[in-house]
């Protein structure tokens, strides 16, 4: 299956044009089904697109946020997922979203893991990110539990995995889970990620995105 692939000239363009098609596929849900679920990730990239989105004219008190990966830290941690939706998405018009923030327990995950099994909304939209080992969510390239995390007939919706060469420990959404959102849109900038995201489209096995190019994806790209 080919991606479809937007190029912008800044960030501030992907930004904005991202937040038109989350906001546009969360309406539409809502128009049809009374509610929408948006998950996102984390890491450094997505401030400017939750900046925007924060400022769209939805209905959030009917859109549930939640993440597509987390680190396994405290809810205040620098590192923690859920502390950057909480500063920059959750606020203005979008404070009024439910959220459903993956890790509320870092002494027990696993109690996480049984919770979000049946808490995790169905998915409107899943928007991922990517680093240049090729991870998405946290699915890492050699982690143990990656092949789980991949399996398109997974069981699991949500998995624990320790990443070989990052830090913290994480939960994920599994592919089986993100596959079933309506929209997975990959928001990636710079020339070595469109590198490593032009090679996973040839090559699915190289990186763990390479699986999502088997999948309904549209990708954004700006330098
Ligand atoms: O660890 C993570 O990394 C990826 C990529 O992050 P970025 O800072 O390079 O954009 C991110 O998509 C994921 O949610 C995060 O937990």
């Amino acid at each position: 299956m080919s991606p479809i692939w937007h190029t912008f000239d800044t960030a501030a363009a992907q930004a904005t044009a991202l937040a038109d098609a989350i906001a546009g596929w969360l309406q539409t849900a809502i128009e049809r089904d009374g509610t929408a679920a948006l998950a996102v990730s984390g890491g450094k990239s997505p401030i400017a697109l939750f900046e925007a989105l924060a400022q769209t004219d939805l209905d959030w008190s009917r859109v549930t946020v939640t993440l597509v990966d987390e680190r396994i830290v405290p809810a205040g941690h620098p590192d923690s997922n859920a502390r950057l939706v909480r500063e920059h998405l959750l606020v203005g018009r979008a404070a009024a979203a439910r959220f459903v923030p993956l890790v509320t327990d870092p002494a027990d995950p696993e109690s996480d893991l049984e919770r979000l099994e049946h808490a995790l909304p169905k998915l409107t939209v899943a928007v991922l990110g990517m680093g240049e080992d090729g991870h998405t969510a946290s699915l890492f390239p050699d982690a143990a539990g990656l092949a789980e995390g991949l399996a398109p007939d997974s069981r699991h919706r949500i998995i624990a995995i320790t990443p070989p060469n990052a830090p913290h420990r994480r939960l994920t959404l599994t592919l089986a889970e993100l596959a079933r959102a309506e929209a997975r849109l990959l928001a990636i900038a710079g020339q070595a990620k469109r590198a490593v995201a032009t090679i996973a489209e040839s090559d699915a096995q190289r990186y763990p995105v390479g699986a999502f190019f088997a999948l309904p994806l549209t990708v954004y790209w700006s330098p």
